[in-house]
């Protein structure tokens, strides 16, 4: 995925200024920076939940910034989201969240279990037995911990098959002992499956525990990229300079 000259805002309010870069195949990278730094905004633009103002962003040689709604919908199959506050159906059980994620593919709910194909329900399990859940498929969502919950969110994307994942903070809600504990998760699964990652987490000590390159934003402009290693002091003085204490 390449995005070039990204901007974005709301309302009128610009908070994504000019942001270029890339993510390579094998990539999994960190965007980091203060709160309100447009790290979310950023996420949610290459999947178009957020309306880019200007600029392109290049996926599976189309710029999506140009779709239409129905090549969107098309493109989107193949971007799998995490996010912060897991974004489960709480009533529905384990496996039929993460069979959620072939929404995308069969269109509404009842169409998605009345057609549930067996490759998929074997495909649910697989998933939650790389994710640890595999004693809790049929229990409600709302019954799980906060860890569990993003095990969950996890295999609901990875059944997408997706060739790219985005990834909205995916520890926020979590203890640091779980939120190290779901990261490794994460790019363990990166790796195994080949699918690069964009995340967006304000953890720096995290971001460069797990992450091979880390882009640094302050008020919506790239101030840093590079990798964890050169993430050093003034780089970090550079990337937090406007944040009060
Ligand atoms: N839907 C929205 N409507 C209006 N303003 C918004 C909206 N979403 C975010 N903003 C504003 O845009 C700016 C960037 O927000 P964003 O959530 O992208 O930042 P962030 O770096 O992810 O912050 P945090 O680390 O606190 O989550 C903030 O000033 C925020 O208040």
């Amino acid at each position: 995925m390449e995005v070039q000259g990204l901007c974005a805002g709301y309302a009128g309010r610009s908070i994504l200024k000019n942001v270029d870069f890339k993510v390579g195949p094998e990539d999994f990278v960190a965007i980091i920076g203060p709160s309100g730094a447009g790290k979310s905004t950023l996420i949610r633009c290459i999947n178009r939940l957020v309306e880019p103002s200007a600029g392109t962003i290049r996926f599976m040689g189309r710029d999506v910034v140009g779709l239409s709604q129905s090549e969107l919908r098309e493109t989107r199959r193949h971007i799998g989201m995490i996010f912060q506050e897991f974004n489960l159906i709480e009533r529905m059980s384990v496996i039929d969240n993460v069979l959620t994620g072939r929404l995308g593919y069969t269109g509404t709910l009842r169409s998605l279990f009345r057609a549930f194909k067996h490759e998929n329900v074997r495909h649910a399990l697989t998933l939650l037995e790389r994710v640890g859940l595999t004693e809790h498929v049929d229990k409600r969502a709302d019954q799980l911990s906060g860890g569990q919950r993003q095990r969950v969110g996890i295999a609901r994307a990875l059944i997408q098959n997706p060739k790219l994942m985005l990834v909205d903070e995916p520890t926020s809600s979590l203890d640091p002992k779980i939120a190290r504990e779901v990261m490794r998760l994460i790019t363990e699964i990166s790796h195994e499956l080949g699918i690069p990652v964009l995340c967006n987490i304000h953890d720096v000590q995290l971001a460069t525990e797990f992450c091979s390159r880390i882009i640094g934003l302050q008020d919506g402009v790239k101030k840093f990229e590079g990798t964890p290693a050169s993430l050093d002091k003034s780089a970090l003085d550079e990337i937090y300079a406007m944040e009060v204490l």
